[in-house]
C-alpha cells in the first residue's frame, strides 16, 4: 500500500527528500539558495522540530537530508521542552496524540510553514487555528487502513465469541464445558455488518469480512461511496436508524466530530439487537460510554470490543473493566513496526512538501 502511495508521487517528486522533479527541483535550488544566505550559520536551510523521541528512523532520515532537525527527548514529551524547542521552526512532525493548539502555534512563531501528524485522526488538533494562520498541514490516512483493519476484524471475533469472558473462566477456575450450551457466541458467517462510517478504514474490514461469508454491509456516511465498491463490497448505504436495528455487528469508523460525538447513546443501544456487538475502533468519544456500560451490563447489547476509550489511557478503576461481555485495548490499532514506519515517512514528505509551499502526500483540510 505505502509503495503504492510513494510511487504515484514518485511520479511528480523522486529522491530521498521527495524533492526532485518537474518544477520542483529549481523550485527547491532556489528555496535551497536563499534560506542558506538566510541562515550562513547552517547548510540545511529548514528547521524541523520532531516533537517525540520516539519517531521511526525512516522519517527522521528523510527530514534530515535537508533540515537541521530540533529534536523533544523526553519520554513522555513533556510540553515544557516542546514549548521551548519549537521556537523558531520552520516545520514540525508532530509524532504523538498531544494537544496541537495556539499555545504550540504562538510558541513556534509566524515563519511555521508545515506540519504533520503521524495519524490519520486529528481531532486533537485545533484545526481552526492552523487555517486560520493558513499553514499547511498533514496527516497519515491510509497508510494504517491495514493495521486497523487487521485489529478490528480481530476485536470483533474476540468480541462475539467471548475471547476475554472464557480467559477469565479459565482463571476463576469456572470451565463448565459440561454445559451444551455453554459460552456460545455469534455467528460472523451470514450476519448483516454495519459500519458508522466508511472509508479506508471500514473498507478494508469489509474487504477482509467478505472472506467470512457475510450477508451483508450496511452502512452510514454523509456521502455515498461510489457503485463499483458498494458492488464488490456488497454495500449498502442506509440511515443511521437502519443501521442500527438491522446489524449482527455495528463498527464504528468514523472520525470524532462535533457531529459524532455521543452518537453512541443509550437511544442508539436501544435500537440495536440484542445480540449485536458495538466495535469501536476510531475514537473513544463516539461512544457515550456510561450508556455503554449500562446497555451491556443489562445484555441489552450482546458484547463490545474497543479498541479507543474515553479517556485514554482508561483508569484501571473503570467500571467497563468490570464486564464480562467488553474486551478492551489500549488503542493500539496502528501500533505494528511496519506500518508506525511507513506513517513516519509520509508525515516526513508531508513536510517537505509544505516546506516548499508544495501539496502535501495527504493534506488535512
Ligand atoms: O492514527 C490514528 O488516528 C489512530 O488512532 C490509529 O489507531
Amino acid at each position: 500500500m505505502l509503495n503504492r502511495f510513494i510511487s504515484l508521487s514518485a511520479l511528480i517528486v523522486k529522491g530521498s527528500c521527495g524533492f526532485q522533479g518537474p518544477g520542483l527541483l529549481s523550485k527547491r535550488q532556489s528555496l535551497l539558495k536563499s534560506g542558506a544566505k538566510n541562515k550562513t550559520m547552517s547548510a540545511k536551510p529548514f528547521k524541523v522540530l520532531i516533537t517525540h523521541p520516539e519517531v521511526p528512523q525512516s522519517g527522521i532520515d528523510l527530514l534530515n537530508e535537508n533540515c537541521e532537525l530540533v529534536r523533544v527527548e523526553s519520554l513522555p514529551p513533556k510540553r515544557s521542552e516542546l514549548l521551548q524547542k519549537i521556537r523558531g521552526v520552520d516545520g514540525i512532525l508532530w509524532g504523538g496524540h498531544e494537544a496541537l493548539n495556539a499555545e504550540v502555534l504562538d510558541a513556534a512563531g509566524p515563519q511555521l510553514k508545515s506540519i504533520s501528524t503521524m495519524s490519520a485522526g486529528i481531532d486533537y488538533v485545533d484545526l481552526d487555528e492552523v487555517k486560520r494562520r493558513k499553514i499547511p498541514l498533514g496527516h497519515t490516512p491510509t497508510v494504517l487502513d491495514n493495521a486497523v483493519a487487521d485489529l478490528a476484524v480481530g476485536l470483533l471475533i474476540a468480541a462475539g465469541r467471548r475471547f476475554h469472558e472464557g480467559r477469565k473462566k479459565i482463571e476463576t477456575g469456572n470451565w463448565e464445558n459440561y454445559h451444551l450450551n455453554w459460552m456460545l457466541g455469534q455467528d460472523v458467517r451470514d450476519s448483516v455488518v454495519g459500519f458508522y462510517g466508511f472509508g479506508g478504514i471500514g473498507q478494508a474490514i469489509a474487504k477482509r469480512l467478505s472472506g467470512f461469508d457475510i450477508d451483508q454491509v450496511l452502512y452510514t456516511t454523509r456521502r455515498r461511496i461510489d457503485r463499483e465498491t458498494e458492488k464488490e463490497l456488497n454495500a449498502k448505504k442506509v440511515e443511521f436508524n437502519e443501521l442500527l436495528t438491522k446489524s449482527d455487528f455495528v463498527v464504528i469508523a468514523a472520525p470524532l466530530t462535533a457531529a459524532t460525538q455521543g452518537v453512541f447513546n443509550a437511544t442508539a443501544f436501544n435500537k440495536m439487537k440484542n445480540t449485536a456487538v458495538l466495535i469501536n475502533i476510531a475514537r473513544g468519544k463516539i461512544v457515550n460510554q456510561n450508556d455503554l456500560y449500562d446497555a451491556l451490563r443489562s445484555n441489552r447489547i450482546f458484547a463490545a470490543g474497543l479498541d479507543v476509550v474515553d479517556p485514554e489511557p482508561l483508569p484501571p478503576n473503570s467500571k467497563l473493566l468490570t464486564l464480562d461481555n467488553i474486551i478492551i485495548l489500549p488503542h493500539i490499532g496502528s501500533a505494528t513496526n511496519r506500518t508506525r514506519s511507513d506513517m513516519a515517512t509520509i508525515a516526513a514528505h508531508n513536510v517537505l512538501r509544505g516546506l516548499v509551499g508544495e501539496r502535501m502526500l495527504s493534506p488535512a483540510y
